[in-house]
């Protein structure tokens, strides 16, 4: 049985429960249940703190398990990203009183707070900043206030957090952070090969869109190039036979586009509808 782990709470919990329920497994109806039993797809479910589900795998106790790019190299555990997984995305970064720093090289010999002292770490040594790390749990963003360190290194999402704090972000982007699914280096556990498979088609039937259109049997080919498609469009005779129906599949975010390209090219019942499901 496949052992897969999943955040029990937190900004990961929900939308890693929502994918896999998409993706045809059970889950959990109570928050306070820590191990669920997916008999039909012969998978176990573990629900973990995020930032415990990178220890645990690396461990290889657990097979796979969903957290936090971020998370997951701040544990320095032996594991890898089998997969994107197209929610959570925050960045990590720098950020100090509103003024007090412009660029990275201000920080050496100043104190830094932070909840993901090892990613920090690993990121000063390899450019050579001396500074000291000062490690807490979370409200890292109150830390300089209080005293205890000259500027932070935190997860901005909105900016919101930090905003209110009297604070900004300065510097590039110390990580670009998304849910991702991990596991052991080089395993290939029974049963991931579906898991994988499953989510990816989650994630297209997320990201794509049915697009159905009639066209011109002499327009066809410029009108196709609009919608290739994965591989190629299906064209289909229609009763008149001047004309021709084209099925393809499009990126959701184009359809506006795509339905006024092809409307201008001549195509008529332009018609989109939305993917269930699917494996590609
Ligand atoms: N707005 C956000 N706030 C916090 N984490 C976010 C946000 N958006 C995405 N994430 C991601 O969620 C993960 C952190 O999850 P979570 O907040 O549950 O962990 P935590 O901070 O260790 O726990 P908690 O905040 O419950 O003490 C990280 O991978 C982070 O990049
Ligand atoms: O840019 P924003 O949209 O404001 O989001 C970022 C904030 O959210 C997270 O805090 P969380 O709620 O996880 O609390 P924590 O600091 O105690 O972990 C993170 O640590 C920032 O504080
Ligand atoms: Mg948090």
């Amino acid at each position: 049985m496949l052992r897969v782990a999943v955040p029990n709470k937190g900004a990961l919990s929900e939308s890693a429960s929502a994918m896999l329920n998409e993706a045809g497994y059970r889950q959990r109806r109570d928050t306070r249940e820590l191990v669920m039993v997916d008999p039909d797809n012969d998978v176990e479910f573990f629900f973990l703190r995020p930032r415990d589900i990178a220890v645990y795998v690396g461990a290889g106790t657990l097979d796979v398990g969903i957290t936090g790019r971020d998370l997951f190299l701040d544990a320095e555990v032996d594991a890898e990203e089998l997969m994107n997984l197209g929610f959570g995305a925050s960045t990590f970064r720098f950020a100090g009183p509103v003024g007090d720093f412009s660029s990275i090289d201000q920080l050496e010999g100043k104190r830094l707070a932070t909840s993901y002292d090892g990613l920090l770490r690993s990121y000063l040594s390899e450019r050579g900043i001396n500074a000291s790390v000062v490690r807490l749990d979370g409200a890292v963003e109150s830390s300089v206030r209080l005293g205890v360190a000259d500027a932070i290194a935190d997860v901005v999402e909105t900016g919101t957090t930090l905003r209110a704090a009297g604070m900004e972000i300065f510097g590039e982007p110390i990580l670009k952070s998304e849910a991702v699914l991990i596991g052991r280096k080089g395993a290939s556990p029974a049963g991931v090969d579906v898991l994988i498979r499953r989510l990816r088609g989650v994630l297209v039937a997320r990201q794509y869109v049915m697009m159905d259109y009639d066209v011109r049997k002499d327009l066809v080919d410029e009108a196709a190039a609009l919608t290739p498609g994965l591989e190629s469009p299906t064209v289909s005779p229609l009763q008149n036979s001047d004309w021709v129906a084209v099925r393809s599949m499009i990126k959701k975010s184009d359809t506006n586009r795509i339905m006024d390209e092809l409307y201008d090219i001549g195509a008529r019942a332009i018609l989109v509808s939305s993917i269930h499901a699917c494996r590609i």
